[in-house]
């Protein structure tokens, strides 16, 4: 199945709720003291989450509007690829925290998904994203070099890793659960880009294929994890927190992106400069 017919029969998009919301939940589920039985957990999670998640950020509206230049667009790819290379690295961490073979099992299927397997035969996710690098006519040696990349992009990469890595097992894998709403995202952006963007085709995206079955999985998995661990109302709280610190990281690579490269004269030295007239 191609990629576009697999989105047209993608999931309806939520619509956002305010983010006040989404701020008050955890102060609310810790002040009170109550536990919430595992479905109301859950939505609360949905429900903070998804009014924080960074689809709604203007940078991504921009995307999927058409309105991002060449130059702009190879931006965002080059920073994301700083995001897209933590990720097994992320994962790693978090399966060293855990004693319980049942949980790495699970949990290592993420890092080959990013590394690829059996001696890279098959793809795995960051070889895909250089691919979307490639066909957006960036050189490969500058992203992976991730040098010329935003400094917020980094300082956010790095916000995830010390996350995982200096808190509980419940907090790393509950700030996974921005997967819930990844397959929304790419269901908005894939379309978008290839009807608005003449240099983009299906071969470029092809990133996105697999992310639309892995990202249900592991969101599923984490999902069912935080639900199980989450046995009192601090660590309920615990948990939508650190979702929302996660929305947090994915909305500030975007704010750095939209302040840098939306912004005329806002390139931070030493970062990616974009090829003049490029439209
Ligand atoms: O395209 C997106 O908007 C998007 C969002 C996210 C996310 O929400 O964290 C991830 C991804 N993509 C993605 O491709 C990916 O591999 C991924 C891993 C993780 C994670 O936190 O473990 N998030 C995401």
């Amino acid at each position: 199945m191609t990629l576009q017919a697999t989105l047209t029969r993608a999931m309806p998009v939520p619509e956002p709720i305010g983010s006040g919301v989404a701020a008050t939940v955890a102060d609310d589920i810790r002040k009170a003291g109550r536990l919430l039985p595992p479905k109301e957990l859950e939505d609360a999670l949905r429900t903070a989450g998804f009014a924080r998640y960074h689809i709604h950020h203007p940078f991504h509206k921009l995307m999927n509007a058409g309105e991002l230049t060449k130059g702009q667009m190879q931006a965002w790819a080059l920073n994301r690829y700083c995001y897209q290379s933590a990720i097994p690295k992320k994962d790693a961490i978090i399966l060293s925290r855990s004693e319980d073979p049942e949980f790495r099992r699970e949990w290592r299927k993420r890092i080959a998904d990013h590394d690829g397997e059996d001696g890279a035969a098959i793809d795995g996710g960051i070889k895909r994203w250089l691919k979307l690098a490639e066909g957006l006519d960036l050189d490969l040696q500058m992203v992976q070099s991730r040098r010329y990349a935003l400094p917020a992009t980094r300082f956010a990469v790095g916000a995830y890793i010390d996350l995982v890595a200096s808190s509980s097992i419940l907090v790393a894998v509950a700030s996974s659960l921005t997967e819930l709403f990844s397959p929304i995202a790419i269901g908005e952006r894939v379309p978008a880009m290839l009807a608005r963007y003449a240099y983009i085709n299906e071969d470029t995206l092809s990133y996105f294929t697999p992310r639309l079955h892995q990202a249900p999985r592991d969101a599923e998995h984490a999902l069912s994890l935080v639900t199980r661990w989450a046995d009192t109302p601090d660590k309920q709280a615990d948990a939508i927190e650190a979702l929302l610190a996660k929305c947090d990281i994915l909305w500030a690579m975007l704010d750095a992106l939209h302040s840098a490269y939306v912004t005329p004269g806002a390139i931070p030295p030493g970062a990616f400069i974009p090829p003049p007239l490029q439209e």
